[in-house]
């Protein structure tokens, strides 16, 4: 699905910021990998996501789509085959629309057909789909997204992006600003639409029992490096203690301390 051959980024070559925050990074997502990432704070997680959705282009090596090159390939036209939620609730939702709005929005990926197509038949399907969410929201569908919580968001924008059917979808510690409670039904909202539509995914987690619990496939970062990629079987042997180990092992420092990798979301 996609590739990454050797890629770096060097950040202010050249000035006295300079700081290589992705090393050589080679990396094979396959279709239908559910991926979790964790690594302490500057290991380049997010740098990776930027390389792979196009907000940035890696200083050296090459991204690849279904084998297609896109390492030169703006970001707007990656997002035609790649989702990405971010931390913040409100980013992937417009506020001042209502609910089938947004949705409406999604579906035609564009204000240009909205008034003349949200017909009986749409609402239906929205309405229908929206139930998946468990949260009443099909009842509230000419409500403005400014009424909902945090939590009835990030599961909104999740809903909206998978009927979108992207290709890959990056999910950047999506349930972090959201409650304990929130941050569950929406992790279990996300594994479920990742299992029923098949989807390929990366999520970036702080919380390394999520990492272990979901997903087939898990890397480890630091300082801009995988250090550790496991799947499957090995996968599910994990416990947060094991992984702990592992670091000590492969980078010979204690992170106990590093409170950010540990925290509970
Ligand atoms: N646009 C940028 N310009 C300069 N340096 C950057 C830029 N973006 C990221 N960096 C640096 O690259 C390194 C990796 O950052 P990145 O945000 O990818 O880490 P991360 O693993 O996502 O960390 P966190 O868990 O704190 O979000 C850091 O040292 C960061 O300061």
């Amino acid at each position: 699905m996609i590739e990454l051959k050797d890629v770096s980024m060097l950040f202010g070559q050249g000035t006295v910021n300079e700081n290589l925050a992705l090393n050589g990074i080679n990396l094979k997502v396959k279709e239908g990998d559910f991926i979790t990432i964790i690594g302490s704070n500057g290991a380049g997680k997010t740098t990776l996501f930027n390389l792979i959705a196009g907000t940035i282009a890696p200083s050296r090596g090459a991204i690849f789509a279904n084998d297609r090159d896109v390492t030169r390939e703006p970001e707007y036209k990656r997002a035609r085959y790649i989702g990405r939620i971010f931390q913040n609730p409100l980013l992937g939702t417009a506020s001042n629309m209502s609910l089938e709005d947004n949705m409406m929005i999604t579906y035609r990926k564009g204000f240009k057909w909205l008034k003349r197509s949200l017909n009986h038949r749409m609402r239906d399907y929205f309405r229908k789909e929206l139930v998946q969410l468990n949260m009443g929201l099909e009842n509230r569908m000419k409500e403005n997204l400014v009424m909902f919580s945090g939590g009835q968001r990030q599961a909104l924008t999740l809903l909206m992006m998978v009927l979108s059917k992207p290709s890959l979808i990056l999910l950047d510690e999506h349930t972090a600003a959201l409650d304990p409670k929130n941050a569950q039904i929406v992790l279990e909202l996300t594994n479920k639409f990742i299992e029923e539509y098949r989807l390929t995914a990366m999520m970036i987690t702080h919380n390394m029992s999520h990492a272990i619990e979901f997903g087939n496939r898990l890397l480890m970062m630091d300082k801009g490096e995988i250090i550790f990629d496991v799947e499957g079987e090995a996968k599910k042997q994990l416990t947060v203690e094991k992984l702990i180990d592992k670091f000590h092992q492969l980078r010979h420092k204690s992170f106990e301390n590093d409170r950010t990798l540990l925290a509970e979301e």
